[in-house]
């Protein structure tokens, strides 16, 4: 098996006057490269908690996230946010004083990508999203949500990044977009041999994507 990706007992509580409220509890896995995984689970569940945690944004109470054969805090949760994961928001969150190919150079220099032509290598990217010359130069507030979603993902295609964790990407869209994003995410493991994570609250996209795990009772578990 080719796992790149583990969670080690990966537990998460936290606490409410004086209670203790478990949130993760001891969760097993191991993703595997080439590979789409969806995440579901009623609202309040722990999918967030579980993307933070695997995403490096948040340390875990108990347990550990093992990237590349190595404890993700000890080689620096900084570290391994520049340079191995990627991170797509619901709301996107990209820089809004610059367009949409400046976005992703930006993310290329963060992550030291070693390209002689960034800008070219964007707006391929863009392209082959959708996102053509035109609208890659337009104020990048004027795209449309499906738009902008489709930039955040193109910037974490450009970072080469081998674990894409994406929260609700297609919370925001009509179905159509919504199954283009998930198109061009089955096609960035399968092609890309990378191991792609969307949390999701939509049954029909979770059932696109080669595995689908859920949490309950604070347990990651395979449906
Ligand atoms: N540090 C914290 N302090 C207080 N409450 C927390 C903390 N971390 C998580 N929670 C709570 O833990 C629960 C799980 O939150 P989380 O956002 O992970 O759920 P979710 O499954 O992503 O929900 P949704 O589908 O609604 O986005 C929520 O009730 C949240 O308010």
């Amino acid at each position: 098996m080719d796992a790149l990706f583990q969670l080690h007992h990966l537990s998460y509580h936290y606490q409410d006057g004086g209670l203790r409220v478990d949130i993760l509890k001891d969760c097993e896995y191991s993703f595997e490269k080439g590979k789409t995984y969806a995440i579901i689970g009623p609202s309040g569940c722990g999918k967030t908690t579980l993307l933070s945690l695997m995403g490096g944004l948040e340390a875990p109470c108990d347990g550990y996230v093992e990237y590349d054969g190595e404890n993700i805090e000890k080689k620096g949760f900084n570290n391994y946010r520049r340079y191995d994961i990627a991170l797509i928001f619901q709301s996107y969150n990209l820089i809004n004083y610059m367009n949409a190919y400046q976005n992703i150079v930006c993310a290329m220099d963060i992550a030291h990508i070693k390209e002689p032509n960034k800008k070219e290598r964007a707006l391929k990217i863009l392209g082959r999203l959708g996102i053509h010359e035109q609208e890659a130069k337009r104020d990048i507030r004027k795209l449309s949500g499906g738009q902008q979603q489709r930039v955040a993902i193109a910037r974490a295609i450009a970072k080469n990044a081998q674990v894409i964790l994406a929260d609700e990407p297609t919370g925001n869209l009509d179905y159509a977009t919504g199954q283009t994003i998930i198109q061009n995410f089955i096609e960035l493991a399968h092609q890309d041999q990378r191991i792609v994570i969307v949390v999701t609250h939509d049954q029909g996209f979770a059932r696109q994507m080669d595995v689908c795990l859920k949490i309950e009772d604070g347990k990651l578990v395979e449906v």
